[in-house]
């Protein structure tokens, strides 16, 4: 047996992105991100954590660094983004089910599949109903079935729970934990909420803006489940406090 780290999913060396409009987003970022691993990019408006996350999902090229796989090449990836984007003249379950259908999976195997990832996000009732007929808590719980029913290895998700109601996004924190600790999943998160980012990860990834880069990385040392009483214990309130120290020398820097 070797001491060495197993190679990360992703590693990103020195990677710089500069868009056609001459916008500098990201500049020189180096990051490795480990199997299995719930990972927050946190940072100002701007800062380029969209931008990581597009160009790890392969749909916006590096201007030069390198994007690579080094564990077992690119592993299958799901994406969540801020908007649902449902089909809105598809049921609940034909949207979870879409990707699998993309992937000529027979019918009643898709279903099934569809059905179960419903069943794991709370909305076994609603897998009859068209988006318009559920709440925004509802319809984001749809695209996360819906990314997940692939079974990905890597979850990639753009502020997700920005658009709901405090209440429905504790909720949803919650889920997507329940989700991760049944499915082991990587994560990618990107997020402006220190709270939320503590609250997710092992890990918080701190970037500064103009141009974006990486300024603080935070190994976080949380109880191994999460829950209510870890959102009000003094352990969670002083994560937060070093997390919100590093983002406001980012901010400054
Ligand atoms: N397609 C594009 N073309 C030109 N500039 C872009 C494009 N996408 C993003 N940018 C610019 O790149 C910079 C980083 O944007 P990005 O969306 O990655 O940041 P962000 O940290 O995710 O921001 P926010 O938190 O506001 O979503 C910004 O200045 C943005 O205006």
């Amino acid at each position: 047996m070797s001491d060495a780290a197993p190679p990360p999913v992703v590693a990103l060396a020195g990677v710089t992105k500069r868009y056609n409009n001459g916008t500098l987003a990201v500049q020189g970022l180096d990051l490795r991100i480990a199997r299995g691993s719930f990972n927050s990019l946190l940072g100002p408006s701007g800062c380029g954590k969209s931008t990581v996350l597009r160009m790890i999902a392969g749909l916006e090229p590096p201007t030069s660094g390198t994007v690579a796989w080094p564990e077992a090449g690119r592993p299958s990836l799901g994406f969540v983004f801020q908007d649902p984007t449902l089909m809105p003249w598809r049921t609940a379950l034909d949207n979870v089910a879409l990707p699998l259908r993309l992937a000529h999976v027979p019918k009643p195997e898709r279903h099934r599949r569809a059905h179960a990832m419903l069943a794991l996000v709370g909305l076994s009732e609603a897998a009859g109903s068209y988006p318009r007929e559920l709440s925004g808590g509802m319809r984001m719980r749809v695209s996360i079935a819906r990314a997940l029913v692939t079974e990905p290895e890597l979850l990639l998700l753009d502020e997700p729970f920005a658009a709901l109601d405090e209440i429905t996004r504790f909720r949803l924190n919650n889920d997507l934990l329940r989700l991760w600790e049944a499915r082991r999943f990587t994560a990618i998160f990107v997020t402006h909420s220190i709270f939320e980012s503590v609250y997710l990860s092992g890990r918080v990834v701190v970037m500064a803006a103009r141009p974006g880069r990486l300024h603080a990385d935070i190994a976080l040392d949380a109880p191994a489940r999460r829950d209510e009483a870890f959102r009000t214990s003094p352990a969670y309130a002083a994560l937060c406090r070093t997390v919100s120290d590093a983002l406001e020398k980012a901010m400054a820097a």
